[in-house]
């Protein structure tokens, strides 16, 4: 594994998987799989399909149980907890899941207000009032809150699922896939929502992606699942030239060196803008 970057000290590490494996019967997609995830940052996490990106976020979040290893989030051994203390560890976590996984018989609102509800402990009346400010925080306008989810657009049905992953005011938001299915320009919008949040929040955000313009657009760090580990974990400059098959493939086709060529592009007219 290449970590070129040591000035940061273990305290910024806010999540470390130690020695992960993963099994479903006889096929094992992660082996003795290490990461750490940094304060603050944004990560990419990219690979081939089947690699275990999704699994690799279910299992830091909890719903995946490996098969060994452990999972440090704030330097606890979730692995090591009692179910109730490690649940309320896991409020710390927000999720949006790859096709957002809204309960379809609920509105927009009810959605985001149900884990205050269940979690928060709130009352309906008192949930629905933050929901519909967690629902303005993720770009939705409030008569969004009314519709159910089958009415909605692919893109207001990320921001309606990013909404709920930010309910209950997380440290750490978990993406899988978010532009996936989006339109370049809603992609390009997400993208920049995510950004913004991150800052705003101060949140760590682990984001499981196969869009190379988000990943130069907005990712601190880039880290490469291949062979059931982690191949390489470095800013995206670093990762693209790594000798390996599927990153050249990957990075220097035309797709990755349209999206490099992008992202510098709009360094430079960031450059050019009067501050
Ligand atoms: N619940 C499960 N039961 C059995 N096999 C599973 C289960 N979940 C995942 N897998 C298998 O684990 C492997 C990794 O799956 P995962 O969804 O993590 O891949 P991925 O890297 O996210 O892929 P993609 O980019 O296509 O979404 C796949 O071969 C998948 O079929």
């Amino acid at each position: 594994m290449v970590t070129p970057d040591n000035s940061r000290t273990a305290s910024d590490v806010v999540i470390d998987v130690q020695g992960l494996t993963n099994r479903f019967g006889k096929q094992t997609v992660h082996d003795k799989l290490d990461l750490q995830v940094r304060k603050g940052e944004i990560l990419g996490v990219v690979g081939g399909s089947g690699t275990g990106k999704s699994v690799l976020l279910r299992s830091i979040v909890g719903l995946q149980k490996p098969a060994a290893g452990n999972v440090h989030v704030f330097g606890q051994n979730l692995s090591a907890l009692a179910p109730q203390e490690r649940s309320r560890y896991e409020r710390r976590f927000g999720v949006l899941f790859q096709r957002g996984a809204l309960f379809s018989s609920l509105t927009v609102l009810e959605n985001v207000a149900l884990p205050l509800i269940e979690y928060g402990g709130l009352a309906a009346r008192e949930a629905q009032h933050l929901a519909a400010i967690k629902l303005a925080l993720a770009g939705l306008p409030p008569e969004a809150g009314n519709k159910y989810p089958a009415s909605l657009s692919g893109g207001m049905v990320k921001r309606a699922a990013l909404a709920r992953a930010l309910a209950l005011d997380p440290d750490i938001l978990f993406l899988d896939e978010p532009t996936a299915g989006l339109d370049p320009i809603g992609a390009a919008a997400f993208d920049n929502l995510i950004v913004t949040l991150r800052d705003a929040l101060g949140l760590t955000v682990f984001l499981v992606t196969h869009d190379l313009d988000t990943l130069y657009a907005i990712c601190d760090r880039v880290a490469v699942l291949s062979a059931k580990r982690v191949l390489v974990v470095a800013d995206i400059d670093t990762v693209a030239a790594t000798p390996d098959p599927w990153v050249h493939d990957y990075f220097q086709g035309p797709r990755g060196r349209a999206a490099s060529k992008a992202a510098l592009s709009k360094a430079a007219l960031s450059q050019q803008e009067p501050h």
